[in-house]
């Protein structure tokens, strides 16, 4: 085993993720789970980064079976009352995704918040929010992270802007459909056909 830097990162992200979900709430995830498998329809969104979560989730869905869709996106259908979004925002408050999201509460849609900032403007206005603390100092250093943090030093390039959030939403939203597939019992093999075979 070498101590390459790159490989020291990603250990350090490793372990800040684990960090992260140990104080995530069971409850909250247990909400998100059922606000999803009770879903007519589900639209995922997010800015930037967050975005790109956004879209990798709502992907998994579709492989899931279920029927989903991302805000923007040429082919995404008119929202209804009673469907839901799922809004991935470290902040909670990026405008045009506060914007949306307050367009689909006055359509009666439910918001499902994933962020580090529940006193926000999607925040107000969530039916079902996830915490993700991501601000570094809000997370408390495990003994491994100190370890690695006295290997690498002092630095300043470890996980810059919203990257810890992002990351970890990333992780988490792909434990959310492994869980989905365990309750729906849903294969490998189920997903596999699902997958687009024309890319
Ligand atoms: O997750 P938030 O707070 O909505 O922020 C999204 C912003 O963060 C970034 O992902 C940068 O880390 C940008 O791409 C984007 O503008």
């Amino acid at each position: 085993m070498t101590n390459h830097p790159v490989k020291n990162m990603m250990r350090l992200m490793a372990t800040k993720i684990r960090t992260i979900a140990d104080v995530m709430s069971d409850d909250e995830i247990d909400t998100l789970l059922a606000e999803i498998l009770n879903a007519n329809r589900i639209y995922t969104m997010g800015a930037g980064r967050s975005g790109l979560v956004a879209k990798s989730f709502a992907m998994r869905l579709m492989h899931l079976g279920l029927s989903a869709f991302v805000v923007g996106e040429t082919v995404t259908p008119a929202m209804k009352p009673g469907d839901v979004i799922i809004v991935f925002s470290g902040s909670g408050a990026t405008k045009t995704v506060a914007d949306i999201s307050e367009t689909a509460k006055e359509i009666g849609g439910r918001i499902c918040l994933i962020t580090s900032k529940k006193d926000s403007r999607i925040g107000r206005i969530a039916d079902c929010i996830v915490i993700i603390e991501s601000q570094r100092d809000k997370v408390a250093d495990e003994s491994a992270e100190f370890e690695i943090r006295q290997m690498m030093g002092e630095h300043k390039s470890f996980a810059p802007l919203g990257t810890i959030f992002e990351t970890t939403a990333m992780v988490f939203a792909d434990a959310i459909i492994s869980r989905l597939m365990e309750i729906t019992q849903c294969r490998p093999e189920d997903l596999q056909c699902r997958h687009a075979n024309i890319e």
